[in-house]
């Protein structure tokens, strides 16, 4: 194990990177840093969640000279809220150092970014076509950058950002050091790596698997009709603490957010064609806790390090092997636990067993819970709260009315009675669904969907960089739910049922 103290870093990194509470450096950041700090080109590939953002970020801060006011440090990331949350990790990184650091996206007043330019940022983490426009305005000026960033490359490629990145690359000295960093590498972003890179050196953390060990990977077989009712039940099985529900287009997004706060959830949907804005809000309110789940299409919720993701439920199964690994990796962050679970239509079980082969793991599966079993998972929760108030101090306010209640009733009926009350049934108001086609069926072999293309235009997310605000960002009825769902939350995971076929 590497301590940060052993990587030869100056004092005010070391005390930033302890202020956020690291010690040890993962395996990425530990071969990575010293390679950095050489001065090598890097193409790092790691396990989703496990810090590659500090990996680069240590060796990029500690390069920038901080009497030199120009911008010396370049990250190019694919959606807005990435580039936020990137941008964020520098800072804390580079705040001891007193680092600059500038986030600039599409869908943020331009006017605004130029100014918060005019203050010397020595950093900026942006999105392509938001990137492009300043350079074009000659507001952005890259001819004394020294560090450049793609980060989640390959999501880059998928969104068809391949020539604004090159434009890009194109206003950057050549001399420049390049970092290219993503938890998956398929071979078509290798390739264009190498073509932006001198001699990069591959880091690649050694590990038979693509995903992590932590999260506890399942699938269960649905029909597309059955398919919302399962959810429904799996969460109030699960009781997840917070809970990512991907679905494969923004119009199931939007359904789905509409539906799980018909039923009584705290849910709320982003995608690319909501305002910046609104999914900001949205976001924030997930981080919060003030929502649960969060449904979001692939792009929306790429890199996106949210603490407390407990559950992931791919609504829909992802076309490519690099999506599911990209969108379970948003649990089982930072050596924490989580759970995925994948819904898998009958004609879609080849892209199962296609993921399979790409993570070179095998997902157990889950049969979906019955009502009766939803309804036990509710009691369990309406029991959790009970538990957790009677382990209050300062009831004494209401013995007098529990003693009263207790000469006239049994004490079973009277403990039943308070749980029943407690306890929210399972809700089966009826919901619209649209029927997403299924994915054309595919046999288990072959190659791996999804890179042929250069664009993936009808997929979720949508460009994050160029033009203004996308789409109004006004939706039906998403925060029409009632309370929080049950409201206590599971103390432990040895109360979570798995409903294990193997
Ligand atoms: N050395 C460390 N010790 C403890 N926590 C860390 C360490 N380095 C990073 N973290 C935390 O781990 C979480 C995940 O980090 P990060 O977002 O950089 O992962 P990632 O590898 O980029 O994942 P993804 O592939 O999903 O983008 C963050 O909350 C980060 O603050
Ligand atoms: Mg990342």
């Amino acid at each position: 194990m590497t301590k940060f103290a052993d990587l030869n870093l100056s004092a005010s990194t070391l005390k930033s990177v302890k202020r956020m509470g690291f010690e040890e450096a993962t395996p990425i950041q530990a071969s990575t840093i010293p390679a950095g700090l050489e001065g090598k080109d890097i193409i790092g590939q790691a396990q989703t969640g496990t810090g590659k953002t500090t990996a680069f970020g240590i060796p990029m801060i500690e390069k920038i000279d901080m009497k030199n006011p120009n911008v010396q440090a370049l990250v190019i990331a694919p959606t807005r809220e990435l580039a936020i949350q990137v941008s964020e990790e520098l800072y804390r990184i580079g705040s001891d150092k007193r680092a600059r650091v500038l986030s600039v996206y599409g869908g943020q007043d331009i006017q605004r970014q130029i100014r918060a330019m005019k203050k010397n940022p020595h950093i900026i983490v942006g999105t392509p076509g938001r990137l492009l426009d300043h350079i074009k305005r000659r507001t952005l000026k890259l001819d004394n950058v020294e560090t450049l960033v793609l980060d989640e490359a390959d999501e880059m490629l998928n969104m068809g950002f391949i020539e604004d990145i090159e434009s890009i690359l194109e206003t950057v000295p050549s001399t420049r050091q390049t970092l290219l960093f993503s938890a998956t590498m398929p071979d078509p972003i290798r390739r264009i790596a190498e073509r932006f890179m001198t001699e990069p050196e591959v880091i690649k953390v050694k590990s038979k698997e693509v995903t992590v060990s932590n999260i506890e990977q399942y699938f269960t077989k649905v029909t597309e009709k059955e398919k919302f009712d399962v959810l429904s039940r799996l969460i109030d099985v699960q009781s997840p603490e917070l809970a990512i529900v991907f679905g494969r287009t923004k119009r199931r997004v939007d359904e789905l957010s509409r539906a799980l706060s018909i039923r009584g959830y705290l849910a709320e949907g982003i995608h690319g064609d909501l305002s910046q804005a609104r999914r900001m809000t949205v976001l924030k309110k997930f981080k919060e806790g003030r929502i649960d789940i969060l449904i979001a299409t692939d792009v929306a919720a790429r890199g996106l390090d949210i603490s407390g993701v407990t559950h992931v439920y791919n609504f829909d199964i992802p076309q490519d092997p690099e999506s599911y690994v990209h969108r379970i990796g948003r649990t089982g962050r930072a050596g924490k636990k989580g759970m995925s679970i994948t819904f898998v239509t009958p004609r879609e079980m080849g892209y199962l067993r296609v993921v399979e082969q790409t993570t070179k793991k095998k997902m157990m599966g889950l049969k979906p819970p019955s009502l009766n079993e939803a309804m036990e998972g509710q009691q369990r929760l309406a029991l959790d709260k009970l538990t957790e108030a009677a382990k209050e101090s300062d009831l004494k306010d209401y013995s007098q009315l529990a003693e009263e209640f207790l000469n006239d009733h049994d004490p079973i009926q009277a403990v039943a009675a308070a749980i029943r009350v407690l306890t929210k049934e399972p809700d089966t108001t009826p919901v619209e669904i649209s029927e997403e086609r299924p994915l054309p069926s595919r046999g288990g072999g072959g190659n791996r969907g999804g890179y042929k293309g250069g664009s993936r235009s009808g997929k979720g997310g949508g460009r994050g960089g160029s033009g203004g605000p996308r789409g109004g960002g006004s939706r039906g009825g998403s925060s029409r739910g009632g309370d929080r769902r049950g409201g206590g939350k599971p103390q432990s995971s040895g109360r979570r049922k798995s409903y294990n076929n193997n």
